[in-house]
């Protein structure tokens, strides 16, 4: 592993004072850690058909997609008052492939649980994924709030002030390309291909449409990944206890997500729950900063039908 971590390229964030070094690993930028977790996962996980990947890039709706789906695969266990969700952080319910690989693959006989989260580009997902022909269901935001997003959670992660961490560095190092798992556009790209080839395994969220309409994208997510509601379910609630099981307001209110840290991690659960508005970007953002990422995301999406502002 070190052997291959040698040959690759580096770049240390400048404007986290040089806390974080990321690799390049076949075209995206992460951390030394995750890239063994993502060169372990490509090694030894093989995917099953009745598998759900969760993707997305970082900081797009990850959290919120993984309680959603979660939430929907096991109604039948528990309800809004008996979910795990109310008191472990979703990250433990839901395991995450870069991190976990060799627990997935131990626990996965007597799991019963189909879902899967990964941050990986397609086209480094494990080959077996495409060739189980698996379900996945990919989230992602505007660039501006998935850009403000992950400056807060890295800054805050590094117990960084916003005067140590100036952001036009995050938004500069974010258009030359070294964002987590990024470029962001190329990881949504490589899903949007992806999904136009096979959009009866490949399901596209976007983390705006969410927050507008959560139940019809509840019902559609449910749909997708083989756990629809029923019209009894729906005539007693059930979509809805789920949206409010999982909106933000209830989750970043929990003990645990207020002032736990998940076992035998560093970073605190708060940290996953911020603001969850769509927007919070003029609050952040200089004119001069939303044209060039507003120009930039129009070049780079340009013809593909995706909107990214
Ligand atoms: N339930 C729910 N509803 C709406 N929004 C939510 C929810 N949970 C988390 N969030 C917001 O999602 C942002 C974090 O993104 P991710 O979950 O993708 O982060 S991570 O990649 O898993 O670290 C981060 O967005 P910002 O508030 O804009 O920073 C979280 O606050």
């Amino acid at each position: 592993m070190e052997d291959i971590l040698q040959t690759l390229h580096q770049h240390t964030c400048s404007w986290l004072k040089g806390n974080i070094t990321m690799y390049k690993y076949q075209n995206f930028w992460t951390t030394k850690h995750l890239i063994e977790g993502g060169i372990l996962a490509q090694q030894n996980f093989k995917a099953e058909p009745s598998d759900v990947f969760l993707c997305s890039p970082p900081k797009t709706g990850t959290t919120w997609l993984k309680s959603l789906a979660f939430a929907i695969v096991t109604r039948e266990k528990f309800d809004e008052s008996t979910s795990p969700l109310l008191t472990k952080l979703v990250h433990e319910c839901v395991p995450f492939l870069e991190r976990q690989v060799a627990e997935i693959v131990a626990q996965r006989p007597n799991s019963g649980l189909p879902l899967i989260a990964t941050h990986l580009p397609y086209s480094s997902l494990p080959e077996s994924v495409a060739a189980s022909n698996c379900k996945i269901v990919y989230i992602y935001r505007n660039a501006k709030d998935a850009i403000v997003s992950d400056y807060h959670f890295r800054r805050e992660a590094l117990k960084l002030d916003m005067e140590d961490a100036p952001f036009e560095g995050a938004v500069e190092e974010f258009c030359e390309g070294f964002s987590s798992y990024g470029p962001y556009w190329d990881h949504i790209l490589g899903y949007w291909k992806a999904s136009l080839e096979r959009p009866e395994r490949i399901l596209f969220l976007k983390y705006e449409d969410l927050k507008r309409d959560p139940a019809s994208n509840v019902k559609r997510l449910a749909e997708f990944i083989g756990h629809p509601f029923s019209d009894d379910e729906e005539k007693v609630g059930v979509v809805d206890n789920i949206v409010s099981l999982c909106s933000f307001e209830n989750l970043s209110n929990l003990e645990v997500n207020k002032t736990g840290k998940p076992k035998g991690g560093t970073l605190e659960n708060r940290l996953y729950y911020r603001k969850g508005k769509d927007g919070d970007w003029k609050n952040h953002f200089t004119d001069e900063m939303k044209e060039r990422i507003d120009k930039l995301m129009d070049e780079k999406l340009s013809g593909t039908g995706l909107v990214l502002k």
